[in-house]
């Protein structure tokens, strides 16, 4: 029988299908807007709810932010590469354990902030002189201390100020946290690191916000066979219509959605899900018809979104050292930068260099070529007899019209509920992706979670309209045996 199109017909009383089967006998149906994580989890959980769903995808493929790139012949994450959290509290944890999938495990540490594993790190000057790892290790205490200070500052203004603008006040203060010299250049390359969490500059992050997000425990660990088998699970027997963008949303007096994609198909439904990136809501790529209220409307612009770019370069040899990040430190932290080593995780010869805020938007100014060669220069300062790749991957997380930006971040002095703001419903619309998750923001597992959070409030909001939600024993979580088989094998990690 199929799933998509119809009930079963030994429905157990007291479901929501057998109710909607014996009201009306027309099966609920539900449009997600999105096939990135968190629209497939979203469709996912209404699907297996017997919900009629249909995923509109403007993208020739799905995944969106989650794009593993087979081209080098391996597995290399264009997008999100990492699990934040490895271990069973981790929402992700029960489809990567089921699937089998191996972690390579780069940080312990839970901080969002300080996330270094300084034992496999390789700093280099612009000079090209290796950094001693004694001073590396110093400069990270002292960055630590920075921190710490940092948020003091916090805690005693009742302005909010940008994370920079802090750290300026704490080493005002405390001239014993100055550093000069090749130390000074360390610490910029901390920064650079921090930025890139946020994927913005240091002088745009909110101080009263930079650290408000809740991390899971287990530290953070790179999918090693990529993260796309993971969203290939989820898309299973889902019905995806890709290239559909979609431009305008209406809601009709008989509680209906339209949703018009480019072609001018139109899709009715009893409901969307919207899980769109923050940039694409932003820019208003989508029309809403009514308008969308004002309480949403400026959540949507009150949130900003960050940039981060990667560049994947494949050598036929490896000739660097066996650590797990390569970085150039430098005078500002613009200039600094760093490679993830692939090779110490997957055994393939690749290294990706990642550049966020100022610098990833600056590079999308270039062609691919150029930004290649730039990354070049960057790595023969370190290795002067670097060869030139055999093949290179750019991305354009920024200017591609189906994220326009990486994810969304703090901007100073935004009221704090707006991401609480941008998952209310609006009527039969719904909202879900990356932005909307309070706690886990600009994460895989966080857009997984709005996505859940987003199609059970869509179902109570439909069971409600039946008049009949205490009735039912909802079933609002992922229950999937195909998704969620040999979910109890533990996580398998993995250190080269
Ligand atoms: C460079 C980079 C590195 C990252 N690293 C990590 C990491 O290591 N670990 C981690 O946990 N997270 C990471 N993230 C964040 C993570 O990738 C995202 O939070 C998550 O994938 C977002 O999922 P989503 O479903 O909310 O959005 P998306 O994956 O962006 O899905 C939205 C979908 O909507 C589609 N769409 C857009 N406009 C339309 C339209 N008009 N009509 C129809 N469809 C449309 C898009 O094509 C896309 O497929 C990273 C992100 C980036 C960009």
């Amino acid at each position: 029988m199929d799933k998509k199109n119809s009930f079963p017909n030994d429905l157990p009383e007291g479901t929501i299908s057998a109710l909607v089967q014996k009201q009306s006998n027309v099966q609920p149906s539900v449009i997600v807007i999105g096939s990135g994580i968190s629209g497939l989890a979203a469709a996912r959980n209404l699907s297996e709810a017997s919900f009629k769903v249909t995923v509109l995808e403007s993208r020739d493929r799905i995944g969106g932010r989650i794009h593993t790139d087979y081209s080098f012949g391996c597995p290399v994450d264009m997008g999100a590469s990492w699990l934040h959290g490895v271990s069973n509290e981790n929402p992700l944890a029960p489809i990567i354990r089921s699937l089998g999938l191996t972690l390579y495990r780069t940080s312990g540490d839970d901080s969002i902030l300080y996330d270094h594993d300084l034992e496999s790190y390789g700093l280099y000057d612009m000079h090209g002189n290796k950094v001693p790892p004694k001073l590396v290790t110093e400069v990270g205490d002292a960055f630590k201390r920075i921190l710490e200070e940092t948020e003091k500052i916090r805690d005693e203004t009742a302005n909010d100020m940008s994370v920079l603008q802090g750290i300026s006040i704490v080493l005002e203060r405390n001239p014993e946290l100055r550093l000069d010299g090749m130390a000074y250049e360390v610490l910029q390359w901390y920064i650079c690191r921090m930025e890139a969490w946020f994927a913005v500059d240091a002088n745009l992050i909110s101080l009263k916000c930079w650290d408000q997000d809740e991390c899971l425990s287990g530290g953070h660990g790179l999918m090693v066979q990529g993260y796309e088998p993971v969203i290939r699970t989820l898309a299973k027997n889902i019905d995806i219509r890709l290239s559909h963008r979609v431009t305008k949303v209406s809601r009709t007096p008989n509680n209906k959605v339209i949703v018009e994609v480019e072609s001018g198909t139109n899709f009715v439904a009893d409901a969307v899900i919207i899980t769109v990136p923050i940039g694409v809501l932003k820019a208003n790529l989508i029309q809403f018809q009514p308008e969308l209220p004002q309480w949403k409307t400026s959540a949507i612009s009150g949130l900003g979104v960050g940039n981060e770019n990667k560049i994947a370069l494949r050598f036929d040899r490896v000739f660097w050292p066996n650590v797990e990040f390569l970085g150039m430190v430098a005078p500002t932290s613009y200039a600094c930068g760093y490679f993830l080593n692939l090779h110490k995780a997957t055994g393939h010869s690749v290294l990706v260099y990642m550049a966020a805020g100022n610098l990833a938007e600056d590079l999308e100014k270039l062609s691919d070529e150029a930004t290649a060669n730039f990354v070049m220069l960057q790595l023969k300062k370190m290795f002067p007899d670097a060869p030139d790749p055999a093949q290179y991957l750019v991305t354009r997380w920024g200017t591609d019209p189906n994220t326009l930006g990486c994810y969304a971040y703090d901007v100073v002095g935004m009221p704090e509920d707006l991401y609480a703001r941008l998952g209310e419903p609006v009527d039969n619309i719904f909202f879900g992706g990356e932005a909307v998750n309070v706690e886990h923001q600009g994460s895989a597992h966080g857009a997984f979670l709005a996505g859940v959070s987003a199609s059970q409030n869509c179902q109570r909001y439909i069971f409600e309209r039946l008049g009949a939600w205490e009735k039912l024993k909802l079933v609002s979580r992922m229950r999937n045996s195909d998704v969620l088989e040999n979910a109890s094998v533990p996580l398998q990690i993995s250190r080269m």
